[in-house]
């Protein structure tokens, strides 16, 4: 007889590799595939984890081997394009592939719950239709409430009970003791969406009809750019290769930075398309969460839409895949499993050999570099779609007109005259809070975070203290603690400049839009509702306001500050503000009127400004680029980072030294190794961190390195005492 084969599964543990187990005890052979879940013991405890390979054979002899404990998939939850990504996720990005797994599987299918989601259905029984109430509502008014709202329909989930009788489980158990009602498990899955008429659009321009032609000759694996100005129509491009694709019914992913943002967009895709968009995203719950990957999976939903995580969905028939914005930072995951799904994106269309559309008015360095080596191919849509004129871009030199509470008289002077004018103005900084400090008008003293070498941000609505990097909070200090004098406010956010312009132009008048004012659900819509009808006339915000939206009636932008940007220590710095100031400039004047932008820095004299003004983003990126290329920084260099951070700051230098020593060990002469310093806002949440960078020429040669560094360290004893973390490809170096 042949021996058993081994089962190489996934545990959601932190080490890289995977684990051998013998097949369940009376599982036919046949069934045990790759990309089913079993349950394995692992240490003391049971765990959840998947078949990433069924062997013949393993390292250790079949006697020291565990049996797995039980099947839990009938057929394989995850085909092998799925694992493919699994497994190329976790090589690239050096990352145990158990915590791959886990990240991309919805959490009720990592808990060993079916694929199908059930909820509890409380139903009436015969007997409790027939108890009279009349007594119960006098000595148990809540029961008789409960039996109440069950007499009309005769049953009711959980969650429509919990919405309409919050108090109801505490009924349940004295009902279910008279027999009075029953709990049922049943499916709960909505219906796949249904398609209705899609409505046309508009007829598409020159430029557009010569990009989307040349997407449309190429159906197989091909990575295009779509670098369009903003309201170039690069969405409607889209929306046409999508109908192609949906046409021959094949599903299309597309994916967004944000989708509390898009709430335009959704509607757009449903009109144009005639299909309700699947949306994948974090605040599903659990089991809208799991239909939603399932309905990707079988293939009944044809049109995804999600942010990062989703690019992990598995699909029955994949055809295309829209990454919007590309350039966006959120693609890229900044703790645990640190991917890119841009990149993510463009391995996993290569591995399918379906089309990708990297779309973005202001795209990366990285993405325009891979144009120049033709790797991508680069399409360009140079002019605003219908009649809509590019917006006028101008400094307003802080030095010569001060202002007054962050505004300055040539940017109240526009405010007045475009409300005058009925248009509406969109007033950008991105620093939420009142003000970025609170100093004491004595000594001087900054009132600081006690857990983070950083400022606590001033919150006036709340009168209270926050540190926006570790989330603490305290009230304000009205005194200094030092000296007993006053402390003051200094410096401006979106709570203050949206106080200064309510005093101006009335309350009414003014609409905020950042995180602290759309943290309650429905706020967001509301706010964008408004913006969009034009009902605010001025609107106040962070970089929410600035991504994709379409605002018919603005015909102004005013940036406050821009300066943070230009003296970055980030290499990545330039790029980053011009990328925003162009994507919020292009929220300015998108249909009949032109748009004004007016920018206050106090460098005006800065290269940067004449760069972007006279040759916009364009002209940024080949100067950024260029400085890139002269300092080996990425494109030019690969990067990877070594994080690590600790209670004490020895542990993580002390670790970060082994890891650099361990490194030279290796011997790969190629990578260069910068290293270990402290994090420039080194204490963070009350943990030291410290970082080594790892830079090269070759990615080969860094991932080679990393193969071997990283195996090394899992297994370092000055490993245990610190918390680390592998970032490729980092997007914040600090
Ligand atoms: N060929 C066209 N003729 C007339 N109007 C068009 C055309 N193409 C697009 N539009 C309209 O122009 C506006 C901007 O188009 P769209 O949203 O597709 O641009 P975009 O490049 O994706 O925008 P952004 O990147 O700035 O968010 C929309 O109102 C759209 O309906
Ligand atoms: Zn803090």
């Amino acid at each position: 007889m042949s021996p058993p084969p081994v089962l190489k599964v996934a545990v959601n543990v932190p080490l890289s590799r995977l684990f051998d187990y013998l097949p369940p005890k009376g599982v036919d052979p046949a069934r045990l595939q790759a990309g089913v879940r079993v349950t394995v013991p692992f240490g003391r405890q049971q765990q959840s984890a998947v078949v990433m390979e069924v062997a013949d054979s393993s390292e250790l002899p079949h006697s020291k081997l565990k049996r797995a404990l039980a099947l839990q998939d009938e057929e394989t939850l995850l085909g092998a394009d799925d694992l493919w990504l699994i497994r190329f996720t976790s090589e690239y990005y050096h990352h145990p592939v158990g915590e791959v797994v886990a990240a991309a599987l919805p959490t009720l299918l990592r808990q060993a719950r079916p694929l199908i989601p059930t909820t509890e259905q409380v139903v009436l029984t015969p007997a409790g239709r027939n108890a009279s109430d009349a007594v119960l509502s006098r000595r148990a008014p809540k029961q008789a409430e409960l039996l109440d709202a069950l007499l009309r329909r005769g049953k009711a989930t959980v969650s429509e009970l919990d919405e309409r009788l919050p108090q109801w489980r505490r009924s349940r158990k004295a009902l279910l003791d008279k027999g009075w009602i029953q709990i049922d498990e049943i499916a709960d899955v909505p219906p796949p969406p249904g398609r209705e008429a899609a409505e046309p659009g508009p007829e598409l321009n020159r430029e557009q009809r010569a990009v989307l032609a040349d997407m449309r000759s190429h159906a197989d694996f091909r990575v295009t750019v779509l670098d369009g100005v903003t309201g170039s129509g690069k969405t409607e491009v889209y929306l046409h290769r999508m109908q192609d694709v949906l046409a021959q019914d094949k599903q299309v992913l597309i994916l967004v930075p944000e989708i509390g943002l898009t709430p335009q967009f959704v509607r757009r895709l449903r009109r144009r398309l005639g299909i309700e968009p699947l949306l994948l995203h974090s605040s599903l719950t659990d089991n809208e969460r799991l239909n939603a990957w399932r309905m990707a999976r079988d293939g009944s939903a044809p049109l995804l839409l999600g942010t990062r995580s989703a690019i992990f969905t598995p699909l029955a028939r994949p055809g295309l895949i829209v990454v919007d914005e590309e350039h966006d930072s959120s693609y890229k995951q900044q703790e645990g499993l640190r991917y890119s799904a841009r990149d993510l994106a463009v391995a996993r269309a290569k591995q399918l050999n379906i089309p990708v559309i990297l779309g973005s008015a202001t795209p990366s360095l990285e993405t325009l570099q891979r144009c120049r080596q033709a790797a991508y191919r680069h399409q360009v849509l140079s002019q605003r779609a219908g009649n809509a004129a590019p917006p006028l871009l101008r400094l307003v030199d802080l030095a010569r007109y001060p202002s007054n509470d962050g505004l300055s008289d040539p940017l109240l002077r526009a405010l007045d005259k475009h409300l005058g004018e009925n248009g509406q103005a969109l007033i950008f900084l991105n620093r939420r809070g009142f003000a970025p400090t609170l100093i004491c008008g004595g000594c001087g003293k900054i009132a600081e975070c006690n857990r983070c070498d950083a400022r606590m941000t001033v919150h006036a609505a709340r009168n209270a203290l926050h540190c926006h990097h570790c989330g603490a909070r305290r009230a304000l200090d009205a005194s200094c603690s030092d000296c007993g004098s006053a402390c003051r406010p200094l410096g401006q956010g979106t709570e203050r400049i949206e106080g200064v312009l309510a005093a101006r132009y009335g309350d009414e008048s003014v609409t905020r839009i950042d995180s602290d004012s759309t943290r309650l659900k429905g706020t967001m819509d509301k706010a964008l509702a408004r913006a969009t009808s034009g009902d605010a006339r001025i609107l106040v915000g962070t970089q929410m306001l600035s991504k994709g939206h379409h605002f018919p009636k603005l015909t102004l932008v005013g940036v406050v500050n821009a300066d943070q940007g230009l003296f970055s220590t980030d290499f990545r710095g330039g790029e980053r503000l011009a990328q925003s100031l162009t994507q919020v400039a292009g929220r300015a004047g998108r249909e009949r009127r032109q748009g004004e932008v007016i920018i206050q820095t106090a460098f005006a004299s800065h290269p940067f400004w004449n760069r972007l003004l006279s040759g916009g983003y364009a002209d940024v990126a080949d100067y950024s680029l260029a400085e890139r290329e002269a300092a080996a920084w990425p494109p030019y260099s690969r990067l990877a980072l070594i994080r690590a951070s600790a209670m004490q700051r020895d542990h993580t230098h002390e670790f970060l030294n082994a890891a650099r020593n361990k490194a030279e060990q290796l011997g790969f002469d190629q990578v260069r190794l910068l290293g270990p310093v402290s994090a420039p806002m080194e204490r963070r949440a009350g943990r030291y961190r410290a970082q080594l960078l790892l830079q090269s020429g070759s990615r080969q040669a860094l991932h080679g390195l990393l193969d071997a560094l990283v195996l090394a360290l899992e297994s370092s004893k000055s490993g245990r005492r610190v918390r680390w973390s592998v970032d490729v490809d980092p997007v914040e170096l600090f």
